[in-house]
């Protein structure tokens, strides 16, 4: 096995998840020539050689077997099918990481035809920028070499949180594997009502993007202060900010986010048991 900083990954599947993993894993130094993306589409396996200078090949058992370490990044209801190719090789001495929701470990193991040392993951797209949020659970066969270095792997991408139970990876999803996209509404929604008050686009989305930045970031350097406070901090008794979340309150924002994040753990499990 090399060492860490030497082994060789391959990515099975370029999307928008590994090419947010590569990113930040190139741009924090890791080795671009230790990294090699497999996909079918070559206009995607071209732009990452082109932005990160990485391995690429529309070959997944070749990239495979060059590996150390496997990343499987193709989408929840492909994961059988390309898993059933891999399963003829040896995969003894390699890590495979799973980044996959609804896929549990014991589906990975069947589809692979063997024991394996495995890690499942749930990341998320702002790893793109070395801001991603990771949630890893390691089944207990895992040696503690291929836990540290799972570990290593997505904190170049962010943070990390270490889960003791496979099915806690669900609420990882809600929280921050699909949260982004709740930000986004959010924002989007908040650009929307500005056009319609008559600001340019650009300007409501400066901004918006502006206010939601320096917001993530008073929260997480003040973890002093609930969020509860920081958002009292804001609002003036009888002013304007009093009045936008007097608003928010009476439609229950609360009530549809607790509905939309417990949709999206009741959709975790369900994809557990389709896959
Ligand atoms: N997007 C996100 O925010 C997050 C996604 N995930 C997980 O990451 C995984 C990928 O999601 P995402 O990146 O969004 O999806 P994408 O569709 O962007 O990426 C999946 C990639 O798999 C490729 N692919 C399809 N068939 C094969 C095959 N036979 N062999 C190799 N590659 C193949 C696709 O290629 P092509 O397009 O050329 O067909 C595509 O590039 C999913 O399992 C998802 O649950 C986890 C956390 C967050
Ligand atoms: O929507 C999905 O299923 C994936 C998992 C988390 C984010 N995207």
């Amino acid at each position: 096995m090399a060492d860490n900083s030497q082994r060789r990954i391959a990515f099975i599947g370029a999307g928008n998840m590994a090419r947010s993993i590569i990113s930040g894993l190139v741009s924090n130094g890791y080795p671009a020539d230790r990294i090699i993306a497999a996909n079918p589409s070559q206009p995607k396996l071209d732009a990452l050689a082109a932005d990160f200078a990485i391995q690429s090949t529309n070959d997944n058992l070749l990239a495979c077997q060059q590996a150390d370490v496997i990343v499987l990044g193709v989408k929840p209801q492909l994961m059988a099918q390309v898993c059933e190719p891999l399963s003829a090789l040896d995969l003894s001495g390699k890590l495979v990481l799973s980044i996959a929701a609804g896929v549990t470990c014991d589906s990975l193991q069947r589809y692979l035809k063997q024991a394996i040392s495995l890690v499942r993951t749930m990341p998320n797209t702002p790893s793109l920028l070395g801001l991603g949020m990771t949630g890893l659970y390691a089944e207990a066969s895992v040696a503690e070499a291929d836990r540290a270095f799972a570990g290593q792997l997505m904190a170049a991408v962010g943070e990390i949180i270490w889960l003791a139970q496979e099915s806690d990876i669900d609420q990882v999803i809600a929280c921050a594997g699909s949260s982004p996209a709740y930000f986004f509404l959010f924002m989007e929604a908040m650009q929307q009502a500005a056009v319609k008050m008559g600001v340019t686009t650009e300007d409501a989305r400066a901004m918006i993007q502006q206010a939601a930045i320096g917001a993530a970031a008073m929260a997480k350097q003040n973890p002093q202060w609930s969020l509860a406070e920081l958002r009292t901090q804001v609002t003036s008794k009888g002013g304007t900010t009093a009045k936008a979340i007097e608003t928010f309150e009476q439609q229950d924002l609360r009530a549809s986010v607790d509905d939309a994040m417990n949709a999206a753990v009741k959709r975790a499990q369900e994809m557990a048991k389709q896959f």
